[in-house]
C-alpha cells in the first residue's frame, strides 16, 4: 500500500543508525540520527574513512543498518518488500564519482540512459527513446550522443551522462558520491551549475558525499559532518561551515587549501 505522505514525513530518514562490515568487529557509521526532507539539500563531509560512502549505501538500501533503522517515505527501508522498493528506486537514484567505471563502456549512451526506465518497466528501448533524448538534451548534451559510446566523451560529458541516467525516471532524490571530484575545476563547475539547476527545477531533494567544501556550500543547505562514524555536528552549511562549533570541523575548514594573497 502505497503510504499516506504528510508534508513532514521525511523522505528519508535514519534513527540510531549504526553498520559494521562482516568480520568487522567495530562500526563503521555508529548511531546516525538524520532527516532528509522534500527538497532539502544535505552534503555529508569528513576525512577519508570517516563512512560518508557507507553512509549513503544505507540510504540507498545497497546495505542494512546492523542496529537503528532506514525509513523512506516513513516506512522502514525492507528490501524483501518488492513493491516499496520498485517505488523506492523510482524515487531514489544516484550518481557516482568515478564517470570513467560507472558507464558500461560496452552499451551505447541510449542503452545506458534508458537503463532505470527497462528496469523499472515504465518504457521498453522504443518508448524510451524520446525521454532519453529529453534527458541528454536537459544536461547539455547532443541528440546523437545515444548513438555513441562511453569512451567518445570526456570525464564532465561522461558525467553529465551519468546524471541524464539518474534523472530519466524523474526522481524525488538523488544521491551522489562525488560526483565532481574527478573532474577538472572548470568541468567541475559546470557540473554543479547543472546539479543545482536541476534540483531548482525539479525540487530535487539530494544527498551529496564531497570532500570539496566550496562545492558543498554552493550546492547543499544542510551539512552534516562525520568523524570517524559519527556525526559530530549537522545544521545549515552557513552555519556548520562559516561558525563551527566542533572542533573537528574548525579543523576540516581550515584545512582548506587558500591561494596565497
Ligand atoms: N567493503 C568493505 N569491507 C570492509 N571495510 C570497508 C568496506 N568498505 C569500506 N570499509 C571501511 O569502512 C570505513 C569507512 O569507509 P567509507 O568508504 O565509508 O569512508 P569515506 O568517508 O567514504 O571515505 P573516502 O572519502 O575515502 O571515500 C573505512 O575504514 C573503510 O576501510
Amino acid at each position: 500500500m502505497t503510504p499516506v505522505l504528510d508534508a513532514m514525513t521525511p523522505v528519508l530518514e535514519m534513527s540510531a543508525a549504526s553498520f559494521a562490515y562482516r568480520g568487522s568487529a567495530a562500526p563503521v557509521v555508529e548511531d546516525i540520527s538524520l532527516k532528509i526532507e522534500a527538497g532539502q539539500s544535505l552534503a555529508l563531509v569528513g576525512e577519508s574513512g570517516a563512512g560518508k560512502t557507507t553512509l549513503l549505501r544505507l540510504l540507498l538500501g545497497l546495505a542494512r543498518p546492523t542496529s537503528g533503522t532506514v525509513r523512506f517515505d516513513g516506512d522502514q527501508l525492507n528490501l524483501r518488500d518488492r513493491r516499496q522498493m520498485r517505488r523506492f528506486r523510482r524515487s531514489v537514484q544516484c550518481v557516482f564519482q568515478d564517470p570513467y567505471s560507472s558507464l558500461d563502456p560496452r552499451r551505447r549512451v541510449g542503452s545506458i540512459v534508458s537503463e532505470p526506465l527497462r528496469s523499472l518497466g515504465v518504457d521498453d528501448r522504443r518508448t524510451a527513446v524520446p525521454k532519453v533524448a529529453e534527458a541528454l538534451e536537459r544536461v547539455g548534451l547532443p541528440a546523437d550522443a545515444a548513438e555513441r559510446y562511453p569512451h567518445e566523451f570526456s570525464g564532465g560529458q561522461r558525467q553529465r551522462i551519468a546524471i541524464a541516467r539518474a534523472t530519466v525516471c524523474d526522481p524525488r532524490v538523488l544521491l551522489a558520491d562525488e560526483p565532481v571530484s574527478a573532474l577538472d575545476v572548470t568541468t567541475r563547475v559546470k557540473v554543479v551549475d547543472l546539479l543545482s539547476e536541476l534540483k531548482e527545477e525539479r525540487g530535487l531533494t539530494l544527498v551529496m558525499v564531497s570532500h570539496d567544501l566550496s562545492v558543498v556550500a554552493s550546492l547543499c543547505e544542510h551539512t552534516a559532518v562525520l568523524e570517524r562514524g559519527r556525526i559530530v555536528e549537522q545544521g545549515d552549511t552557513a552555519q556548520v561551515l562559516g561558525a563551527p562549533v566542533d572542533p573537528y570541523t574548525r579543523c576540516l575548514v581550515e584545512s582548506v587549501p587558500r591561494l596565497p594573497a
